[in-house]
């Protein structure tokens, strides 16, 4: 067995857009000796289309694309928030929760705005609330697929990662991206937002996907 051909590039395409993932796929992959390239350093790749039903289908989608545009084996990330109040939603439409071209601040506060309401009709069981104060408003999940493809073989190597959390009703932290700051960690009495790059990478959907996905290019 040897190892995947990802493994023989010294830089790694990750077929992203978001700063934020880029951020923390080139701080785990920096451990392996490896630079990592997005699509920022790629622009002549048009837009993907991410009409999969599930995580794992949009990640094969956006590793193909890029891929098959590039010639390189080419990893990519679509991951999202399950929010349990409202039945999973947004999941795979996390990034366009409150319209097409939404930022993090339109969704995070969608996102506490619909639960509010949800709250105030008594439709959802209480929670509580933290010490500074913040109401816990549902429990929630991160899930992240990962999809490595390689255009000299046409295969695909993926991985899921999930962590369980509690979104709250004010900020916590500054740090991370996306919905963190509304991710309280209940495992580490902490906010996602609050924590570094490594802690993050150690209890994340992304950190365990990667956990369960690089071994597997050991011997690929
Ligand atoms: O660790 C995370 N911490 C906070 N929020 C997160 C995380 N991971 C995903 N998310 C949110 C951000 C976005 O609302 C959606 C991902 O959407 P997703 O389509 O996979 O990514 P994207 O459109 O931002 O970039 P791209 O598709 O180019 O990879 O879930
Ligand atoms: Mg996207």
């Amino acid at each position: 067995m040897s190892k995947h051909q990802l493994l023989q590039h010294e830089k790694i395409v990750v077929a992203t857009k978001n700063a934020g993932k880029v951020r923390e796929f080139a701080h785990a992959l920096q451990k392996l000796g490896k630079e990592t390239l997005s699509l920022h350093d790629y622009p002549q790749i048009p837009d993907i289309v991410e009409d999969g039903d599930t995580f794992a289908a949009n990640a094969r989608i956006k590793a193909k694309t890029t891929g098959d545009t590039l010639g390189v084996p080419v990893l990519a990330d679509d991951s999202g928030l399950r929010v349990t109040a409202l039945n999973g939603a947004p999941g795979v439409y996390s990034a366009r929760f409150a319209g097409e071209h939404a930022s993090d601040g339109d969704n995070n506060e969608k996102l506490i705005r619909e639960l509010k309401r949800l709250h105030e009709q008594g439709s959802l069981p209480e929670l509580g609330s933290l010490d500074d104060g913040s109401q816990l408003l549902s429990e929630a999940q991160f899930v992240c697929a990962l999809a490595l493809y390689d255009p000299a073989t046409g295969l695909f190597i993926e991985a899921e990662g999930t962590v369980d959390g509690v979104i709250t009703d004010k900020p916590h932290g500054d740090g991370g991206f996306g919905y963190d700051p509304l991710f309280w960690v209940p495992r580490l009495n902490r906010g996602m937002a609050e924590l570094t790059k490594e802690e993050k990478q150690q209890i994340s959907h992304r950190g365990e996907a990667l956990r369960v996905l690089l071994p597997q290019l050991e011997q690929a």
